[in-house]
């Protein structure tokens, strides 16, 4: 039987010795690659924290203690760790473990949100809590480097530096990269503090030394760390946190546990705000996820061979990659077309416009709202910027669209991939909300592409736009084959149109393909159907409304939510123009979703064709029962 099999609690930890403790790290590496190589997941960054999470439950006593992860991608280790070893081979699948913290799963998890940068404002929230209610408890973040780069980050910076006597340790996990290498003055500060080459021959110089001394552990630690701190003030850059009055240990070899165990223990017993910088390496004691330029095998998405690192599945055609391409060709024709990222250029599709055109392609770190903003300095200047974010990250960047971009009728275009039911990622990474948001933002102009060829085609009419924020959004992953239309009017395809004018469909952006089953099995059933895809779902298109006055019932299909969404802005159109054909809007449900994969998350909510079907066959028999009329003798016919 191994170490890890023995570990069933953190406590188990503080039984283990020095060599099991080694032997546990080795093993946990193994588990992590045999078992995300089958599942997918976020490897990189959990190899690269093993020795951390070791010395952060050791040295605290969760969940008294409290331990937040911020985004909660590196928390594998913590589960292994929590008594959860077994649920990893169903990892990010339904009825098996979150990727990410899940309180349903542990009592020592807190926070669930996968949104980065938000650790340190829950840190100081909890602190407060704590000191209130004169509960002894500590509160550590831990937080990657890329996270540090978010504006919240530095929100809760401020007040906890302000706060000398309310104690609190944040871990700053500094591994150099988001999922490249992490940009910016604070990850040059990071870097600074840690590698100035000169301080790193000189500190090797010294370990050697001291190495034939009869000091070990603690003492040795800190005469190191006093040889260190003198040679940092004079060789390597200071202050950016204890300019913010807080105490600064480190930087410490994030994966030498005792090390980073003993400076665990001056920050828990320092009684104040507390700044512990560990350097790590993503993907850590892997050769593949080390040598992965890309991003260190930050979240393979499926399984892979172990061995070679080689996905199992061949990747099919991507809705990403027609983006990326379709980028560059516009970035050769528009040479005043810029990107923007958020820290995630490949994720986003924009590695090839930042190789193509290096000098108009900006990586702003994990930092949506300024990504927004500028866009609008960007647009103000005379450039057309192309943002390109995962949908659910740009919730954090709603007033920046409204009132920096949408009220100054900036021209950007803003290309939200991974819209609609994501899935794996679980509740905080599906794209449900942004056609909800962006509704209400006053001049923005958005829409849905239903297969590749409509996204290179919106893609042009959304750069061609110079008045105000255009938006495109579409689903994570597979692309469908290209649906084409019967006829255009003007905006709108016409995909089907059998039988009489019974239903109107109209489907949103890849919900058309839906759309499309759905009414092969109304025809079926002898009932009449127009489908449609109007593309640019805000403004409505008119002629969604004249269409509506055609049919007797009209049905909006979308991968989005229901409330506030597409569905709803048309059903405004038509009251307002007085139709009354009744809508029913589809779409997904207002609740937060579990993981699980996204075919059988839209099913799961009645978004499947055999459904959609049932459910709108019932309703035109209710709306023939309520035409029909019966007269004073019984006789029913229709009203
Ligand atoms: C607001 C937000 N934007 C983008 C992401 C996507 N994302 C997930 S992990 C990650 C990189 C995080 O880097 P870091 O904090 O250094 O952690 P590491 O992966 O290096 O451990 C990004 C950009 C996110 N989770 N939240
Ligand atoms: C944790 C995070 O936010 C990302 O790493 C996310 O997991 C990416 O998922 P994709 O696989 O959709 O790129
Ligand atoms: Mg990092």
């Amino acid at each position: 039987m191994g170490v890890l099999e023995k570990v069933r609690e953190p406590a188990d930890l503080n039984a283990l010795s020095e060599e099991q403790l080694t032997t546990l790290a080795r093993e946990i590496r193994d588990f992590l690659v045999a078992k995300v190589s089958r599942t997918g997941g976020h490897l990189g960054p959990n190899l690269g924290i093993v020795e951390l999470t070791l010395a952060l439950h050791r040295v605290f006593e969760s969940p008294r203690d409290r331990i937040i992860f911020d985004v909660g991608h590196q928390a594998y280790v913590h589960k292994m760790l929590t008594g959860r070893q077994e649920g990893f081979d169903l990892l990010r699948q339904k009825g098996g473990l979150s990727g990410y913290p899940s309180r349903a799963e542990s009592e020592h998890d807190l926070v669930e949100n996968s949104h980065a940068s938000a650790s340190l404002s829950y840190a100081d929230g909890l602190a407060k809590a704590y000191q209130l209610r004169g509960e002894d408890r500590h509160v550590v973040a831990v937080i990657g480097d890329g996270a540090l780069t978010g504006g919240m980050a530095w929100e809760a910076l401020n007040n906890i530096a302000g706060a000398k006597d309310r104690p609190l340790v944040i871990v700053v996990n500094d591994n150099g990269r988001s999922y490249t290498p992490t940009v910016g003055g604070i990850a040059d500060h990071l870097t600074a503090l840690r590698t100035d080459p000169r301080y790193e021959r000189v500190l090797d110089l010294v370990k050697r030394s001291l190495s034939r001394t009869p000091l070990v552990g603690p003492p040795l630690y800190d005469v190191l760390h006093g040889i260190k701190r003198g040679l940092k003030d004079v060789m390597a850059p200071q202050g950016l946190f204890e300019d913010l009055g807080m105490k600064y240990v480190g930087p410490v070899d994030g994966h030498d546990r005792e090390l980073v165990e003993h400076a665990l223990e001056q920050a828990k017993n320092f009684g104040g705000p507390v700044i512990v910088h560990c350097v790590t390496s993503k993907g850590h004691g892997y050769e593949i996820a080390e040598q992965d330029e890309a991003d260190c095998f930050h979240s393979p998405s499926g399984a892979f061979d172990p061995l070679t690192g080689t996905p199992v599945a061949a990747p099919g055609a991507k809705w990403t990659n027609v983006f990326r391409d379709e980028l560059v060709e516009l970035g050769r024709e528009r040479p005043d077309i810029v990107a923007i990222t958020a820290a995630m250029r490949h994720p986003t599709g924009l590695d090839a416009f930042a190789r193509a055109f290096p000098e108009r392609s900006f990586d702003v770190g994990i930092a949506e709202q300024h990504a927004v903003t500028s866009a609008a300095g960007l647009a103000m200047g005379g450039m057309h910027p192309v943002v390109a974010i995962y949908s659910t990250f740009l919730n954090r960047a709603f007033d920046q669209m409204l009132m920096d971009v949408a009220l100054h009728g900036c021209g950007a275009t803003f290309v939200l991939d991974r819209a609609g039911v994501t899935g794996e990622d679980g509740p905080s990474h599906n794209g449900m909300w942004d056609m909800s948001i962006l509704q209400v933002v006053p001049g923005l102009r958005l829409a849905a592409p239903r297969d590749g060829a409509r996204l290179r085609e919106l893609l042009r009419e959304a750069v061609a736009v110079d008045d105000g924020p255009t938006v495109l959004r579409f689903p994570k992953g597979a692309l469908a084959d290209d649906l084409p239309a019967l006829e255009r009017r003007d905006g709108v395809d016409v995909l089907v149109r059998e039988g009489d004018t019974d239903v109107l469909l109209v489907c949103v952006g890849s919900m058309a393909a839906t759309g499309v089953e759905v009414a092969a099995r109304l025809t079926g059933q002898g009932i009449g159907v127009t489908v449609v895809d109007p593309r640019w779902v805000k403004p409505v298109n008119p002629v969604l409304v004249d269409l509506a006055r055609t049919h007797r019932l009209v049905v909006s299909l979308e991968d989005s939510g229901r409330v506030g969404g597409c569905g709803a802005a048309l059903g405004l159109a038509l009251s307002d123009a007085r139709v009354g054909t009744p809508l029913h809007v589809a779409g997904i449900a207002q609740r937060f979703l579990d993981h699980d994969k996204r075919p059988q998350l839209l099913a799961e909510m009645g978004l499947g064709a055999q459904d959609l079907a049932r459910d709108i066959v019932e309703r035109m028999a209710q709306a023939d029962d309520a035409a029909l009329v019966t007269d004073d003798h019984g006789a029913v016919s229709r009203g």
